[in-house]
């Protein structure tokens, strides 16, 4: 039987937990009959970097704005420093991970709004190393930096760059971040979310900021896959093998 592909995405901030990739790392070998593709954020590394050089960084809805001027800093703690730290836990739990940028993954990179300057919006360039890294068991570990096809470098959402890849692959998408769960108004878990729920939730301003762009990335992608989509926390990796076994844990985001 064809092994079934997960596309996980690893928010930053896993970075910053001591050994906390690791085990999310050590889950992923206990799984074998598996194929997995990590990809993964910075944001905040990019808050130290870009401040460490003197430059003040704004968001907007969650995405931030990316002059020319500070894509250097921004791609050296992407494509650079997180990518590296996470292929060396990788490596210590013994996995043989590849680091890629989007446009190997089969993303190809374009401007998404004037405004956002060099911030990248996703589309498939059906031109992807993926599958033959992972025929060969390597394991692809993706930073959300893209191109266009005039090689001009671009900032992409992690959360966007993780649905492009699950779309492109047709895989099942986990997004690991720093809750346990997407929280009701009440800091309750939500379990389920559909698109009417998620509306009312970002117009009455319980969702905002990071999850508002992964909510809303992450109903777009399971309209796509036309399937369940799970947002869980990296700080329990048995979420991720609760995840791996099919169970429900965290939010699950359906159309
Ligand atoms: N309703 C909500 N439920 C949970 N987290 C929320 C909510 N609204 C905003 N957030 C914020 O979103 C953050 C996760 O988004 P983000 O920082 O972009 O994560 P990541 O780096 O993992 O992609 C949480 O740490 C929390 O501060
Ligand atoms: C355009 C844009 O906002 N890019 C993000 C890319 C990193 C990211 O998404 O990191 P997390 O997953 O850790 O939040 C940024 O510069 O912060």
């Amino acid at each position: 039987m064809a092994k079934k592909t997960w596309v996980i995405k690893l928010g930053g901030a896993v970075l910053n937990t001591e050994n906390a990739a690791r085990a999310l790392f050590d889950v992923l070998s206990n799984q074998p009959s598996h194929n997995f593709v990590i990809v993964h954020g910075g944001g905040a590394l990019v808050d130290t970097w870009l401040k460490e050089a003197g430059f003040v960084s704004a968001k907007h809805q969650g995405l931030r704005i990316s002059p020319a001027e500070q894509m250097p800093h921004i791609v050296g703690a992407l494509a650079g420093c997180a990518n590296k730290q996470l292929m060396a836990q990788a490596i210590a739990a013994g996995h043989k991970p590849v680091g890629l940028s989007l446009y190997e993954a089969g993303v190809t990179a374009s401007q998404k709004l004037k405004a956002l300057c060099l911030v990248g919006k996703c589309e498939s360039n059906n031109d992807s190393i993926i599958n033959d890294l992972l025929n060969v068991g390597r394991l692809p570990i993706v930073s959300s930096i893209g191109f266009d096809e005039q090689g001009l470098w671009y900032n992409v959402n992690a959360d966007e760059a993780a649905a492009a890849i699950a779309n492109n692959l047709n895989a099942e998408l986990i997004f690991m971040t720093d809750v346990e769960a997407v929280l009701d108004a009440n800091k309750q878990p939500l379990h389920q979310l559909d698109t009417k729920h998620i509306e009312t939730l970002i117009a009455e301003g319980v969702i905002v900021g990071g999850m508002e762009v992964k909510v809303k990335t992450s109903l777009h992608a399971a309209l796509h896959l036309r399937r369940g989509v799970y947002i869980s926390s990296w700080q329990k990796p048995e979420n991720l093998t609760a995840l791996l076994n099919g169970e429900h844990v965290g939010t699950k985001i359906t159309p």
